[in-house]
C-alpha cells in the first residue's frame, strides 16, 4: 500500500490508535520512504561506516551486549520522537532499555504522554520489556550543585570552576534558573552545563543498578550543545593544563613563603586536593569521549529535516562527529512529505523544497554516505506510546 493511501486512511479514521495495532497496515507499508544507500563515501574513517555496511534494525537490536544511541541534530527536527520510538521498539523487541534526555528543554515527557519529570528512572507504561526513562534535570544538577559547594566548603565543585576561571558563572548557576542563563548564555556557561553533564552522563552508565539495560537510548541537546560536549575533554585538557602550571606555580611561591616563616604548606594541599579533583574530571571527560567513540557499543544517529538550513547543520554536525571520531552510520530525514498524485499549491511548493533539500544531501559526499532513512510527515502528532509504535515501525527498520 502506498504511503499516501496509508496515510489518508489515518485521516479518514481519525483514530491513530486503531492504526498503530493493526498489524495488516503496518507490515503492508512498502518502500518509497525507507533506508537506501546513497552515494560511495569519499572517504572511509574508522569511525565513519559505508552506507552498504550499515545494518538494519534486526542486527541494532541482534545481542545482549549494551548498546548506546545518540540522536542528536538541530532543534525540533523530531530528535526527541525518533529516539522515543526506538527506545519502544528496543523494549518491545525484549531489551531491557532506558531512554534519556540530555536536552535541557526536555520533550521525552511530551512525547511519551507520561510525566516523566524529576531526573529520575520512571517506568513507561505500554511496552513489553522494561522501558524507563529519565530526564536529565537542570534543575536538579543546580541543586546538586549547590549541595556539593555547600558541602565540600573550601573545595569541590565551586573551588574547581573558580580556579578554572568559571568563578562568576559558579555563582550564576547557584543563584539563577539554568532556563533563564540558557536564553542569555555568559561565555562560558555551556562549556559549565556541558562539564556537569558529562558527568552525570558517565555516573548514570556507571552505576551498577544500570547495568541489567541493553539499550539506552540518548536524546541529546540540540547540536550546539552536544558538540560541546565532544569537545569538552579538549577544553578541559587546555584548561586544565594551564591552570596546574598557575598552580604550581603558585604552590612553590606559597611555599617558599611559608618555609621561610614556618608555617605549615597549607597551599601546596589546597593545591595537590584541586590538581587531584582536576585529574578525576579530565578521567571521566575522557571515559565519556571514549563513550561516545566506541564504534562497537555506540552509534550517533543525525536526525534531520529536509530543508536547507536544516541540512546545512547536519553537514556541519557530522563534520564535527567525524572529526571527534564519533561513529555515524545513519542520518534520518524525518517529516518528509509522502507521495501524492494530487499536490495543492502550498504541497507542491513544499514538495519542491524538500526536493531541493534532499539533492543537497545526495550531492553532500559526507551526508551521502551514511545511510539515509526517510520517514515520512505524519498527519497526526506523534504522541503515546501506541504512536511512537507506530514511527517506530516506518522508521526502523
Ligand atoms: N514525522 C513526523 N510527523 C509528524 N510530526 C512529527 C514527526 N516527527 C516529529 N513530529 C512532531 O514535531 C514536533 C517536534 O518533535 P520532537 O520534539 O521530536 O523534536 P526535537 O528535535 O526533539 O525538538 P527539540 O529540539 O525541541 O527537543 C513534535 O510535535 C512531534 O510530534
Amino acid at each position: 500500500m502506498a504511503m499516501a493511501a496509508l496515510f489518508n486512511r489515518a485521516s479518514k479514521t481519525q483514530t491513530f490508535n486503531l492504526l498503530c495495532r493493526s498489524n495488516r497496515i503496518l507490515t503492508s507499508i512498502s518502500s518509497p520512504i525507507q533506508t537506501k544507500p546513497l552515494k560511495a563515501p569519499f572517504q572511509v574513517r574508522s569511525a565513519v561506516t559505508r552506507a552498504d555496511d550499515v545494518v538494519a534494525f534486526d542486527e541494532m537490536v541482534a545481542g545482549i551486549q549494551r548498546k548506546y544511541y545518540m540522536l542528536g541534530g538541530k532543534g525540533g527536527v523530531g530528535k526527541t520522537s525518533c529516539a522515543a520510538s526506538l527506545a519502544v521498539k528496543f523494549a518491545n523487541h525484549g531489551h531491557p532499555t532506558i531512554v534519556v534526555s540530555t536536552d535541557p528543554a526536555h520533550s521525552l515527557s511530551d512525547s511519551f504522554a507520561q510525566d516523566l519529570t524529576g531526573g529520575a528512572l520512571v517506568p513507561v507504561e505500554g511496552v513489553d520489556s522494561p522501558l524507563f526513562a529519565l530526564e536529565i534535570s537542570p534543575e536538579k544538577a543546580r541543586e546538586e550543585f549547590r549541595s556539593k559547594n555547600q558541602k565540600s566548603g573550601d573545595s569541590g565543585v565551586k573551588n574547581l570552576m573558580d580556579g578554572m576561571g568559571l568563578g562568576t558563572l559558579s555563582n550564576q548557576l547557584e543563584e539563577l534558573k539554568l532556563g533563564e542563563l540558557l536564553d542569555t548564555p555568559p561565555p562560558g556557561l555551556d562549556e559549565a552545563i556541558a562539564i556537569s553533564k558529562a558527568c552525570e552522563v558517565m555516573e548514570f552508565v556507571e552505576t551498577q543498578e544500570y547495568t541489567t539495560f541493553t539499550r539506552i537510548v540518548f536524546d541529546t541537546a540540540p547540536t550546539g550543545h552536544t558538540l560541546r560536549l565532544l569537545s569538552l575533554p579538549d577544553f578541559l585538557d587546555s584548561s586544565i593544563g594551564k591552570m596546574m602550571k598557575l598552580k604550581r606555580k603558585l604552590a612553590s611561591a606559597s611555599s617558599a613563603l611559608k618555609s621561610l616563616f614556618g608555617k605549615k604548606e597549607a597551599g601546596q594541599d589546597i593545591s595537590e586536593k584541586l590538581e587531584d579533583k582536576l585529574g578525576e574530571l579530565r578521567e571521566k571527560m575522557a571515559r565519556v569521549r571514549h563513550l561516545f567513540q566506541d564504534s562497537d557499543t555506540t552509534e550517533f544517529i543525525i536526525v534531520t529535516i529536509p530543508t536547507v538550513m536544516a541540512v546545512n547543520e547536519s553537514s556541519r554536525l557530522h563534520a564535527s562527529l567525524r572529526k571527534e571520531s564519533v561513529p555515524v552510520r545513519r542520518l534520518i530525514v524525518n517529516q518528509v512529505l509522502p507521495p501524492s498524485t494530487s499536490d495543492c499549491k502550498f504541497c507542491a511548493m513544499k514538495r519542491k523544497d524538500q526536493m531541493r533539500a534532499l539533492d543537497i544531501i545526495q550531492n553532500d559526499p559526507a551526508l551521502s554516505s551514511l545511510r539515509s532513512i526517510q520517514a515520512p510527515l505524519f498527519d497526526v502528532e506523534i504522541r503515546g506510546v501506541p504512536a511512537l509504535k507506530f514511527m517506530g515501525d516506518v522508521v526502523w527498520r
